[in-house]
């Protein structure tokens, strides 16, 4: 059986597809609202719960989980994880959420060895949203495990026919391209919004992944892990479909209008996490720094892409 933690879009999303293929699947959520009586989730809308998912709100009910997915968001996946040690302890935990928590500036598997350091920490990564895992669309995605027997074992776990998952040991730069490419999507948000054009994204989505190769380079990652699904992949997706919140949220602040403040937008607080670690390690990223500092509002959309624009000129 596989536990998921989280009935949001995306824990939701992964129970659905895992279900759909055969296996046993308990969906914990820490309300479960009516999701155990009409099988819809609010976070994922037009999406029916097949009869293999178990939902609960007893966490000790993924006890006998083979494996546990930790589908919330980046910045609370600390204290998920401080609140039911006892549960998780040490399981295996495959972390689904992409960011670097604001106060420990960790990812998420180094967030899980510093919390539960006797648990096997994992994180499922790369270009997927939870709509389209949910509608049976083909994904392709990172399973990222330092202990590659274990990986092993979850790549044959969670893969199904529509759901294919590479495998890597490089769990650092896993979760750093997932966390980098959301900053970028709301810079490119910004300057759509903006009215700035194809081609001035097209710049952005090029210098920002220059950051995320300097920022991932310095904290020990391969950088070809960047180059792949979960960076590359991940960055093309996010920066160019509506149908990313972190992308979306850049729009509407470009835009000048007010940004769904109900959605969750991990770039908004990761933004500032990386520019600190950045600063920590003496790495120029701009284009992070004018995030953060955008999403704080301490800077106008004005200022944001005059900062953006006046950049010294230099060797690319
Ligand atoms: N949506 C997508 O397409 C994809 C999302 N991801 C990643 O998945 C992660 C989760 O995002 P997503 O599912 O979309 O977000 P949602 O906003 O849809 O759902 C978040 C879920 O986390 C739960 N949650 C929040 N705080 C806590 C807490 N303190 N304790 C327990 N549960 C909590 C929420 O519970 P409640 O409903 O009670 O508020 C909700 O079920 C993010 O890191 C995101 O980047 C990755 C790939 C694709
Ligand atoms: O990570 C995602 C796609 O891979 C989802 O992106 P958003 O969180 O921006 O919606």
């Amino acid at each position: 059986m596989i536990g998921v933690v989280g009935a949001g879009a995306f824990g939701t999303a992964l129970a659905v597809a895992l279900a759909r293929d055969g296996r046993g699947v308990t969906l914990w959520a820490r309300d479960t609202h009516d999701l155990a009586t009409t099988r819809r989730s609010r976070h994922l809308p037009g999406v029916a719960l097949p009869d293999g998912i178990v939902v609960t709100d007893d966490i000790a009910d993924l006890t006998q989980a083979d494996a546990i997915l930790l589908a919330v968001p980046a910045q609370t996946l600390r204290k998920v994880l401080t609140i039911h040690a006892n549960t998780l302890h040490d399981r295996v935990l495959v972390a689904c959420c992409k960011g670097i928590d604001l106060h420990t500036l960790t990812g998420p598997v180094a967030t899980i060895r510093a919390t539960l350091p006797d648990a096997m920490p994992a994180i499922l990564t790369g270009p997927s949203f939870a709509a389209d895992i949910a509608r049976g669309l083909p994904t392709a995605l990172t399973l990222a495990c330092a202990d590659d027997r274990a990986g092993m074992a979850l790549q044959q776990g969670l893969s199904t026919s529509t759901l294919r998952l590479y495998r890597t040991t490089d769990t650092t730069g896993a979760e750093l391209g997932g966390a980098l490419k959301n900053v970028i999507a709301i810079a490119c948000g910004v300057a759509i919004g903006a009215g700035l054009g194809d081609s001035a994204r097209a710049a952005l989505m090029t210098r920002g992944f220059a950051e995320m190769q300097r920022l991932a380079q310095a904290l020990g990652a391969d950088p070809q892990t960047l180059n792949g699904l979960s960076g590359l992949g991940d960055l093309a997706l996010t920066c160019t479909s509506d149908l990313s919140r972190n992308y979306r949220f850049g729009l509407a602040r470009g835009a000048g209008a007010a940004a769904d403040p109900t959605q969750t937008v991990e770039g908004a607080a990761t933004s500032r996490a990386v520019t600190l670690l950045g600063a920590d390690r003496g790495i120029d990223l701009p284009i992070c720094a004018v995030v953060a500092a955008l999403s704080e509002g301490l800077i106008s959309v004005e200022t944001a892409l005059q900062s953006l624009l006046a950049r010294p000129l230099k060797e690319e």
